[in-house]
């Protein structure tokens, strides 16, 4: 059995920080374990213009503890009023490197987000024609759709008439969650890639009714079947280059959770590479991992891959039970459980 991994420094290539005080709480975390983040904008207010992720970027860089080595990778949050000019801008600016699309209520803080492909049209025509990648949320809200279909649905009836109308647009479908999903970006051309989170390759949707509702269980996308998530794992262990990881880390303050309208998100950047050498290792694929973890996200994003390089022994550790959250705490995936795997300092 495998007892140790060595490989080069990974990237997240999506995440949540938050902001202030929250923010400096969970930085650490991420910034132990990985270079670089694609941080994602779905603040309150929402970071719509480059000039105010330059002042998000600046307040991450301040927070960081001194001796940490992290660069954060600015996004904006798409908008109906999104303008081609700021589009322009983001793209000259160099510390921007995608835009999000939320649907309008799709997911946490999503009210600004888009209402209709047509009117961001000027948008991602812009974008297509710059390079600049959109990072998309990918379900739909109609609420007649049920739930657990809303990705499937999302990719017939808008990312693929979407791809038709601008075939050059480079599109991350962030946080896959479905067979549909994996099957689609895979046969997708190179434009085309995604993301996976570890959650959504760890567990299936029984996990949110473990022996009661498990609210650290609920994200959105929800966790889907065993055969998705089956579908997922084979994806990211097939050796395809469109696949990367992106931890969908985003935390909420415990009593927002644990909550008769609980807030939808899992922390686990205190985890998150020993998560995924978990799966990895089950699936019998660590040497799959790296590409993973490691290079297909900067190739996709056309960025020079790390060179550090990092080890992980298989030295099974217990979660805390929560972590501090700026005045409040964060529940933790595995709270009081054991991960397998623990990252070498
Ligand atoms: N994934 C989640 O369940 N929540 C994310 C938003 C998102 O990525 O959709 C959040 O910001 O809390
Ligand atoms: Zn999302
Ligand atoms: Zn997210």
């Amino acid at each position: 059995m495998t007892q140790t991994i060595t490989l080069t420094r990974p990237d997240d290539w999506h995440l949540h920080l938050r902001d202030d005080a929250l923010m400096a709480a969970v930085l650490p975390h991420t910034a132990r374990e990985f270079a670089r983040a694609i941080v994602m904008p779905n603040l309150k207010p929402p970071v719509t213009t480059t000039a105010l992720a330059a002042a998000y970027r600046d307040r991450i860089l301040a927070a960081l503890p001194t001796g940490m080595a992290f660069e954060p990778l600015m996004t904006l949050y798409l908008t109906d009023r999104t303008d081609p000019a700021e589009v322009a801008r983001a793209r000259a600016s160099g510390f921007v490197h995608g835009i999000k699309l939320y649907p309008a209520g799709a997911t946490t803080n999503s009210d600004s987000g888009v209402t209709g492909l047509d009117k961001v049209m000027p948008a991602l025509e812009k974008m297509a024609e710059l390079g600049l990648p959109l990072l998309v949320h990918g379900e739909v809200t109609d609420p007649d759709i049920d739930v657990f279909d809303r990705e499937a649905v999302f990719i017939d009836t808008i990312l693929a008439p979407l791809l038709v109308r601008l075939p050059q647009l480079r599109v991350v479908l962030e946080h896959i969650t479905t067979r549909q999903a994996a099957t689609f970006v895979a046969a997708a051309p190179d434009n085309v890639a995604a993301t996976v989170t570890a959650h959504h390759l760890l567990m299936n949707r029984n996990a949110m009714f473990t022996g009661g509702i498990r609210p650290h269980h609920y994200c959105l996308p929800v966790l889907k079947r065993e055969q998705h998530r089956q579908a997922l794992v084979q994806a990211v262990t097939s050796g395809s280059s469109k696949f990367f990881l992106g931890t969908d880390s985003a935390p909420h303050a415990r009593h927002t959770k644990e909550a008769a309208c609980g807030c939808a998100g899992m922390y686990t950047a205190h985890a998150a590479l020993p998560l995924y050498a978990e799966v990895f290792d089950r699936a019998g694929a660590l040497d799959k991992l790296e590409a993973f973890a490691s290079f297909n996200g900067p190739d996709f994003y056309r960025l020079p891959r790390n060179t550090v390089k990092v080890t992980l022994t298989r030295t099974p550790w217990t979660v805390p039970a929560e972590y501090p959250f700026g005045g409040h705490t964060v529940v933790p995936l595995r709270a009081g459980e054991e991960v397998q795997w623990t990252l070498v300092d």
